[in-house]
């Protein structure tokens, strides 16, 4: 079997991050001032190794798939959701859409498998695995074939990132009863109660939260042996959240950096990590979801998200939303003058 998904990563340079910083405190502000503005073009200098760090060229992908373990009723919207969004993508008329135009930047819609077949639109890559995974509930989500062809859909658009150029990759989901899915991988990893971790999702009222709490409970205990993060991800996870895990590692293995969007992303982040330790530093949480089990996730990250503006789309949109702030970051550490060059006078020592 190809592991190619434990090899090496992509070291950030000491180097950049050292000078970057140094810089930093150079330029025509109190240094620290612009905080969280500050570390973060601090950071991709390191990453990018480049002293002038960019997030002009963005590439997003959007993974959609449907989940078996929506027969259990676990969410407020009808499987059929998950096709008719695709269709949406690839229109023009989605959250995640608009935000690319807004921004300048690609979107990939790519097909994992769908229960409602979608039309063959040019705008959609189909890389159909199967209708959709397993019902967690009653069976393994995936094959090990099937695993593996998830991971590398992930790995083949950030493989195509990477030919544009791409300074920041945000990648999105999309399907039905993922957080159901995503809810029992993070139960597993974190060994937390599924009452703990399980929220409403697309909308479910508190009698829905705890029948999906309980249809959790069953996953995890029917994969009672699943413990070692490739095997949690094959049984209690989805394609779209596979094809997540690959993507991220990808863009470690090649050097380009992530902005994490919300619940489901986090998820496939922690696991990613859990599989490739390395890959944590190109991994940048953009946003808290309003979905309550975010924040143990976010926790187990252990990082603060650059936005929390209530949102609990998906889609990427969080990721979306937070890119002109890491542009932002990037043109005042590339712009602002130093008190050298400005003539302004630097802190007494
Ligand atoms: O990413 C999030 O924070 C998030 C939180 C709640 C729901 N979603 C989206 O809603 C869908 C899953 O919700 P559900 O209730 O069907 O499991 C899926 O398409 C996700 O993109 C996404
Ligand atoms: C309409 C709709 C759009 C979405 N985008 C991501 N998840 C979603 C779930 C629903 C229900």
């Amino acid at each position: 079997m190809d592991n190619w998904y434990l090899d090496g990563v992509v070291a950030p340079s000491e180097k950049h991050r050292n000078k970057a910083l140094a810089w930093q405190n150079q330029l025509t502000k109190p240094a620290g001032s612009l905080g969280r503005l500050e570390s973060l073009a601090v950071e991709l200098a390191a990453l990018q190794h480049n002293l002038h760090p960019s997030a002009a060229r963005v590439a997003m992908a959007v993974f959609a798939a449907d989940q078996g373990v929506c027969a259990e009723s676990v969410s407020a919207f009808p499987q059929a959701v998950t096709a008719q969004m695709v269709a949406n993508f690839a229109g023009g008329g989605a959250a995640i859409s608009v935000l690319a135009k807004s921004l300048g930047a690609s979107l990939e819609v790519i097909n994992l498998g769908t229960v409602q077949p979608t039309a063959a639109l040019p705008q959609v890559i189909d890389a159909t695995i199967a209708p959709q995974s397993g019902n967690i509930a009653r069976a393994a989500a995936m094959t090990h074939e099937q695993l593996q062809l998830a991971l590398a859909a992930g790995r083949a658009a950030v493989q195509r990132a990477q030919a544009n150029n791409t300074d920041l990759f945000v990648a999105g989901e999309m399907g039905i009863g993922n957080t159901t899915t995503a809810t029992a991988m993070l139960c597993r990893l974190l060994e937390v109660d599924p009452a703990l971790l399980a929220g409403p999702g697309t909308g479910l009222d508190s009698a829905g939260v705890s029948h999906k709490a309980r249809v959790i409970e069953q996953a995890l205990n029917l994969h009672a042996q699943a413990r070692d993060p490739v095997e949690v991800l094959r049984c209690l996870g989805g394609f779209e959240t596979a094809a997540l895990v690959g993507a991220y590692i990808a863009c470690a293995q090649t050097g380009i950096a992530v902005l994490v969007d919300g619940f489901i992303c986090t998820a496939a982040a922690l696991l990613a990590s859990r599989i490739n330790p390395a890959i944590v530093p190109w991994l940048i949480l953009s946003h808290a979801s309003a979905e309550p089990g975010h924040r143990l996730a976010v926790e187990a990250m252990g990082q603060v998200p650059l936005l929390d503006l209530g949102l609990r789309l998906g889609e990427g949109s969080g990721a979306a939303v937070a890119v002109p702030l890491v542009r932002l970051a990037c043109d005042l550490h590339n712009g602002m003058a130093t008190f050298a060059e400005a003539g302004v006078a630097d802190k007494a020592r």
